[in-house]
């Protein structure tokens, strides 16, 4: 019997073939050759690459054969996740393999962009011996401000604690208690941007974190801040970066990663102030190592059918043709209440009522967490991996079942306590023959929409014309509104107003309406279901 082909395109670890073994026929082509990729992927079982292979819907539909697609590294930018999971192929990556090395880097890039070592170095191989050009700063008794308290963000804190730094971060989605334990100040991204005499980012790049630390932001830093991106290229705005460097705004930048890659030509580079690396973060013998075998292991695993620990899109076994839709609609009421809390709490309830409560439903909690998690965690969530990275980030789950509805045969609901005290929660149900997803209630206001499509919230002061000047500031920016519905609190204080749109309403736009309203929160269906790439 021929023997299972795994192609490697992309440079990867000795280490990796050492643990794939010799069950398997190993292949090689250059991932970043479309035609070469193309050609190769029809012949192959499993196909392993790093950050350079495009591994869009067209190269997985060419992947005929194609079972399992293993990322040696974090990040999924270069996988179309989704399109592996319609093609039945399974994506696993290696999560913490490099965590550690794109932690140290940070602190290298910190270093660097703190005494100018690079461009020292680089002037004296020119023959100048030039002291006071290259005079730094100190790390010690400064505020380091940490954009994205997870994994690195955490092992960044931890290090420059030890250069007597003060560690400040802004992460919406950790709860105190966990900031406290790793001794790091959970503040506001204002006061951060105020206070940072040095700031890393340490994001996921979603729509939320995209341009994050741009025109606004940058104006808002304390003069002469110093500022690495060793996360994803965009989150910081290059053009925005270039432009406060050239007018002081920022002292100096460390940037390992671009908007586009390979990135060999930026006006950044043209700046003295500007410290690059090409993607280096997981650039170590170890990291590699770690990421070549994870990957070789739960390629193994997957051709071999087995249970696989680090796939990102694997879904629960024992899940019947009644729970299957619950099980979506699950998902997508976890990553609406994420985008409607705009935070987490310490324990996410799942309440299931009616007729679909009498069934085993405890895969419903699962999927409300994986999807809680979907929007604001790198590296892909699954429903194995869910439990783990909740319980890492002290977000515990709770199932209660029971209770009739008297308006609904069945209604599952979201709720969550957040720290501030508030409660939060969306109920949906499926109806019709077809079992339609309706959002039926959201925090107490009764509405009635469809799960998907592009749909704005607003929840505002109920004053006379709100929708209308919804409208204007909508139609200004050019956007077509398909609907608005709107639903009151009880006392009257309050409306909800979802508006349905034409096409996605940009970030600015939302916030424009919504300060035209007095809205006290916006958010919208459509950031809640789709994850930057
Ligand atoms: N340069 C490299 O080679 C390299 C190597 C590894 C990882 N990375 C990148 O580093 C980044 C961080 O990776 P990680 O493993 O620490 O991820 P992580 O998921 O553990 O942490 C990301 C943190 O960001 C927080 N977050 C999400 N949305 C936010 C928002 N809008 N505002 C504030 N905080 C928000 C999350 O709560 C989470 O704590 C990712 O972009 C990853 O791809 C780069
Ligand atoms: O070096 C790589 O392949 C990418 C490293 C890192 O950004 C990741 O996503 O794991």
């Amino acid at each position: 019997m021929p023997k299972p082909v795994v192609l490697i395109a992309e440079e990867l670890s000795p280490a990796t073939l050492d643990a794939l073994g010799s069950d398997f026929e190993i292949r090689r082509c250059t991932g970043s050759d479309r035609d070469a990729l193309l050609e190769a992927l029809p012949g192959a079982d499993a196909v392993l690459v790093r950050s350079a292979t495009r591994l869009d819907a067209e190269a997985i539909a060419a992947g005929a054969r194609l079972k399992v697609i293993g990322r040696a590294g974090v990040g999924l930018d270069n996988v179309d996740v989704p399109a592996a999971s319609r093609a039945g192929v399974m994506v696993v990556n290696a999560p913490t393999s490099n965590i550690v090395s794109a932690a140290e880097l940070t602190v290298g890039l910190l270093l660097a962009v703190a005494r100018n070592i690079p461009q020292a170095d680089a002037a004296l191989r020119k023959g100048q011996w030039q002291r006071s050009r290259f005079t730094g700063v100190e790390l010690a008794d400064k505020v380091l401000g940490i954009v994205g308290l997870g994994r690195i963000g955490s092992l960044v804190a931890r290090r420059m604690a030890a250069f007597d730094m003060r560690v400040i971060a802004y992460d919406p989605y950790v709860p105190p208690a966990y900031a406290t334990q790793t001794g790091v100040e959970i503040v506001g991204l204002d006061e951060l941007l105020t206070k940072s005499d040095f700031l890393t980012v340490h994001l996921p790049k979603t729509l939320e974190t995209e341009g994050l630390i741009g025109f606004d932001a940058l104006h808002r830093v304390k003069p002469g801040v110093r500022i690495v991106n060793a996360a994803r290229g965009g989150i910081v705005d290059e053009a925005e970066l270039y432009a406060a460097l050239k007018e002081g705004r920022v002292a100096a930048a460390g940037v390992d990663v671009f908007a586009t890659e390979p990135c060999t030509e930026s006006p950044l580079f043209e700046l003295e102030n500007v410290v690059v690396t090409p993607h280096l973060g997981a650039g170590t013998a170890e990291a590699q190592e770690r990421a070549g075998v994870a990957v070789a292991e739960s390629v193994r695993q997957a051709l071999a059918g087995r249970f696989v620990p680090e796939a990102v899109n694997v879904r629960l076994g024992t899940v019947d043709d009644e729970l299957a839709p619950w099980l979506l609609l699950a998902e997508r009421l976890g990553r609406l209440f994420t985008a409607t809390a705009g935070s987490l709490p310490e324990l996410l309830q799942v309440r299931v009522g009616g007729e679909i409560g009498r069934h085993d439903v405890a895969a419903l909690e699962l999927g409300a967490l994986k999807g809680a998690l979907g929007s604001v965690v790198e590296g892909g969530i699954s429903y194995v991996n869910a439990p783990l990275i909740a319980q890492e980030r002290g977000l515990a789950t709770e199932l209660l079942t029971g209770g009739d509805h008297p308006e609904h045969r069945s209604l599952l609901s979201v709720h969550g306590v957040l720290p501030s005290g508030e409660a939060v929660w969306v109920s949906g149900t499926l109806t019709g023959l077809q079992r339609r997803e309706r959002l039926v209630d959201v925090c107490g206001f009764e509405v009635d929409l469809p799960l998907e499509g592009d749909v704005a919230f607003l929840r505002a002061p109920d004053r006379p014309g709100v929708i209308g000047a919804v409208g204007e500031v909508l139609g200004r920016a050019g956007q077509d509104v398909a609907g608005v519905q709107v639903a009151r609190a009880a006392d009257r204080a309050e409306i909800l107003a979802a508006v349905h749109t034409a096409g996605p309403v940009a970030q600015s736009v939302l916030d424009d309406t919504a300060a035209r309203i007095d809205a006290t929160r916006s958010w919208s269906l459509e950031k809640s279901e789709r994850t930057a790439r």
